[in-house]
């Protein structure tokens, strides 16, 4: 085929990929819109199909807008379903895209029927959670038509060295000829070994991954009391959590500390470097395990509970068991991140409720989908550590597909907590904005595999669920 030949037909690969994660987030904004109380309350206000006639209560002028919204939308999402089944069957892509797309299309007829029904003659014409089951099967075979065909537009039989990796960044720490790292030397100033050691053992305690982990747990707490959380359970949960991942971070360092040295990213970490000894490490995590509990057994022993189930399923199941042995390992491990939400719900109620499994939910279906990139970016390092990784074991083109697969799990997940709670407008809004920015930033990882391209995907699902943490702490809290 001729240069231009090949360019023209990349071209066209993808806008179909863009047409169809377009599609893809459409669809997912009348299922998310559906599941909040927004189109609850907006159904009610509107007995008539396909227009919506003025309600009888003016109050309830909002919910019209919004009923006639989603059936607007309904109309420019059906016109993006058809068209993307048109072009799966003109471009000629792979069977199973073309039967998912033709599904997604003859589903998407009944469910308009069953909307009709529904608008007409109340809810109680259909069956209960029958729109919502026919929205997620139509989502799903959508998002499973951009997954099969963007590995068929852009994977490789080949998979070596598909990334454009930078040379290895090793910052001076590694030894040449062995390939580890080599003990630091101090500065001689008292002063500065001071800083140095203090800083190393604040480093020890994963900084960098609180910020998001607090805000899980702040949700949990927010779903559970709504706007008359107190301030006394915010401080204690939090500190306990901050303490904890701090503990959970320094037997990491611990357990981690020979593979640590092999690795580029990890080469200069203050155990692998020999800044601090191993000893005064597991003092550090006893005591920041300790401090943590001390802090969530001032409002309850679940909460304690809980968070040493975090520090220990952190650095024993995932660090020990799961990530030196299975492929699984980060996929698993996402249960580690996940527990903060049952920390908060737990230190609001003493008990572990549906809203806070179902935000747990998101964390674990959303990790490997923020891990995966930097699986795929740091794929030498952890060949070299001996880490059995996505992209080492299965491949980059496997690895960038699961990474579509749990994007779209993730916001099925989002569905379910917006099924089972009062959350709002704003969460609606936050999950489809958001949700559609971390869809296209893994599907320009598809066309673009660089380490940038890795990094942007990365950042969005940072984004992505920072956001959505935030519009449910603001859903919650205030509205
Ligand atoms: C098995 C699960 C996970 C693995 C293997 C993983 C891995 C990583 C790694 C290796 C980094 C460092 C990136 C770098 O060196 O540039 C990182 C950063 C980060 N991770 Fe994760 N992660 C996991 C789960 C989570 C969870 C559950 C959260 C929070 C809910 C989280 C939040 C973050 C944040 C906030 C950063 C820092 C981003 C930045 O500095 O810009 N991670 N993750
Ligand atoms: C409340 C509480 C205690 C929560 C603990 C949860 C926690 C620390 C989650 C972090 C998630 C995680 C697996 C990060 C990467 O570890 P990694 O070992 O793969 O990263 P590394 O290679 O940088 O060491």
């Amino acid at each position: 085929m001729a240069p231009s030949d090949t360019a023209r037909r990349l071209g066209t690969r993808t806008r179909f990929s863009g047409l169809l994660a377009a599609t893809a987030v459409g669809v997912y904004l009348l299922l998310i819109v559906g599941a909040t109380t927004s189109l609850t309350d907006a159904a009610a206000a509107c007995s008539t199909w396909p227009t919506c006639h003025t309600p009888i209560d003016p109050l309830s002028q909002t919910e019209l807008a919004i009923a006639w919204g989603h059936r607007l939308a309904a109309v420019v999402v059906g016109l993006l379903v058809a068209a993307s089944t048109v072009a799966a069957l003109v471009l000629g892509t792979s069977t199973r895209v073309r039967f998912a797309l033709v599904g997604a299309l003859g589903l998407y007829v009944v469910q308009v029927a069953v909307g009709a029904l529904t608008a007409t003659n109340g809810p109680a014409a259909i069956v209960p959670g029958l729109h919502l089951t026919l929205g997620i099967t139509i989502f799903s075979a959508i998002v499973l038509a951009l997954a099969w065909d963007l590995e068929l537009t852009t994977g490789a039989e080949d998979e070596t060295d598909m990334l454009e990796r930078s040379p290895e960044p090793i910052e001076g720490t590694i030894d040449d000829e062995s390939g580890t790292s080599a003990p630091r030397t101090l500065p001689s100033s008292l002063l500065a070994r001071t800083r140095l050691t203090a800083f190393a053992y604040f480093k020890m305690m994963k900084p960098r991954l609180m910020w998001l982990l607090c805000l899980v747990a702040a949700a949990g707490m927010a779903l559970a009391a709504g706007p008359s959380l107190d301030a006394q359970t915010i401080v204690a949960t939090l500190g306990g959590g901050v303490l904890a991942i701090g503990a959970s971070g320094t037997f990491n360092h611990v357990l981690e500390r020979d593979v640590d040295q092999r690795m580029s990213r990890t080469a200069d970490r203050p155990l692998a470097t020999e800044l601090i000894p191993v000893r005064n490490a597991v003092i550090f995590g006893l005591f920041l395990t300790a401090a943590s509990m001390t802090a969530f057994l001032t409002i309850n022993a679940l909460a304690a509970a809980l968070g040493l189930a975090a520090i220990l399923f952190y650095s024993v199941v995932y660090t020990l068991l799961l990530k030196p042995n299975t492929v699984q390992n980060t996929v698993l491990g996402g249960a580690a991140g996940a527990l903060p939400a049952l920390i908060g719900w737990a230190a609001v109620t003493n008990e572990i409720g549906l809203p806070a499994l179902a935000l747990a939910g998101v964390i674990f279906l959303w990790t490997p989908a923020h891990f995966y990139n930097l699986a795929l970016a740091y794929q030498d390092d952890y060949a070299r550590g001996g880490f059995p990784m996505m992209p080492v074991v299965r491949g980059e083109t496997v690895t960038r597909k699961h990474i579509v697969y749990y994007i779209g799990a993730t916001l099925l997940g989002t569905i379910a907590l917006a099924w089972i709670t009062d959350l709002g407008t704003l969460y609606a809004g936050t999950v489809v904005v958001f949700g559609g920015i971390f869809l296209w930033a893994a599907v320009q990882l598809h066309f673009e595999q660089t380490e940038a391209a890795a990094f942007r995907s990365f950042h969005a699902s940072n984004a992505f669920l920072g956001a959505v943490l935030v519009a449910v702490l603001v859903d919650a809290l205030v509205l």
